[in-house]
């Protein structure tokens, strides 16, 4: 009989961490290793189970997650670290297996592997087809704007807006929208500049909305600015030959109207409790403009579904398992 891989995910209690354990809880090709909750902040017994496992995914704070990576001391333990602490760091391998051609294989050998971010997932998954495709040049100015259900914000901010609805009562929302990270450098940015191949980094304006998951990230395209622009089939047709193998990151056929809800709005929902990333070409020849937009579940492919994926590739199994 063959052992099954024993998997420790540390964090398990956050908002990543139980949609993760949801994902592997009923297989039974792994084994999954808790921690007893009252000691789930003591490094020591964290240290115990962290050494003792296949893989531990982390589902911490930036600086727990560090510390993790600290207790480390079984050089055949795998990690992937779902936040945001080593995304860019030397010796991890960054979880996006559809980034670029061989991306899975360096998931598949790696010891450290770090899952991305939510926004980075949407933004990535529409723009870097374009620069590796040369469509686009490196130096391109590119902005984002992007909105996220609150589940994005973790505990916390689920605790926010659950006292909110409880003060309005059932009434109308008290906080719909609202844009965030004007100071600018959201700690996204880093990791959307470093594997876009973009020359400068995108200028990145998040949005959270009064619903819990779920996400869209909006990438314009001002084409009149180049002598040449590429008109939007040329756009779409770069993008779907690039994810054309690709099961997890759908491209919507050019002009698709049954997805926009009552043919006018482009629902931020439509993608949880999936691993899909849906990206949306939108253009105008006549007047030279082009949207990208990416469609996901911040805790799907965003976090925790993208997470169980490279899981997968990282034991060696089917990357469709649990998803
Ligand atoms: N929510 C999302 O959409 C996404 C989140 N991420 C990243 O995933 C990571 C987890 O986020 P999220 O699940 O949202 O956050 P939560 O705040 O919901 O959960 C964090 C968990 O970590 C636990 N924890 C905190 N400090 C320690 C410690 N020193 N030792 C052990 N456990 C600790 C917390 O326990 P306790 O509550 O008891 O303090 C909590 O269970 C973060 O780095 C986040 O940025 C990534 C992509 C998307
Ligand atoms: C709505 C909201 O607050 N979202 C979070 C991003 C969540 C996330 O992806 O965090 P990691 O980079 O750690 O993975 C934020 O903007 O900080």
């Amino acid at each position: 009989m063959t052992t099954k891989p024993k998997i420790f995910i540390d964090g398990e209690s956050g908002t990543t961490g139980l949609q993760i354990y949801s994902r592997l809880n009923q297989r039974d090709d792994i084994e999954l290793v808790s921690i007893e909750a009252s000691k789930r902040k003591d490094a020591t017994e964290r240290a115990k189970l962290i050494n003792a496992v296949d893989v531990v995914i982390l589902c911490l704070p930036d600086d727990a997650a560090r510390e993790a990576v600290s207790l480390v001391s079984n050089t055949t333990v795998k990690i992937l670290d779902a936040s945001t602490a080593h995304r860019t760091a030397e010796g991890w391998v960054y979880g996006f297996p559809e980034l670029n051609p061989g991306q899975r294989e360096k998931i598949a050998s790696a010891q450290f592997v770090s899952n991305p971010g939510c926004y980075p997932t949407g933004f990535l998954a529409c723009i870097r087809p374009l620069i590796a495709k040369g469509i686009l040049k490196a130096d391109f100015p590119i902005t984002v704007n992007a909105v996220s259900g609150y589940s994005g914000g973790g505990k916390n901010l689920i605790q926010k807006y659950d006292s909110f609805h409880e003060q309005q009562a059932g009434g109308e929302s008290l906080y719909p929208y609202g844009i965030y990270g004007l100071q600018f450098g959201h700690k996204h940015v880093k990791e959307m500049h470093y594997f876009s191949g973009l020359a400068s980094p995108p200028l990145f304006v998040p949005s959270v909305g009064d619903f819990e998951q779920g996400m869209l990230v909006q990438v314009p395209l001002p084409l009149g600015i180049l002598d040449n622009p590429p008109s939007g089939e040329v756009i779409y047709e770069a993008i779907a030959n690039y994810y054309q193998s690709e099961k997890f990151v759908q491209v919507v056929p050019l002009g698709e109207p049954t997805l926009l809800r009552d043919g006018t709005f482009l629902d931020a929902k439509a993608m949880n409790d999936t691993n899909f990333v849906q990206v949306f070409v939108f253009a105008n020849d006549a007047t030279k403009e082009a949207l990208l937009v990416a469609r996901l579940d911040n805790l799907g492919k965003g976090a925790s579904g993208a997470a169980v994926q490279n899981l997968n590739i990282m034991l060696g199994f089917s990357e469709e398992l649990g998803l």
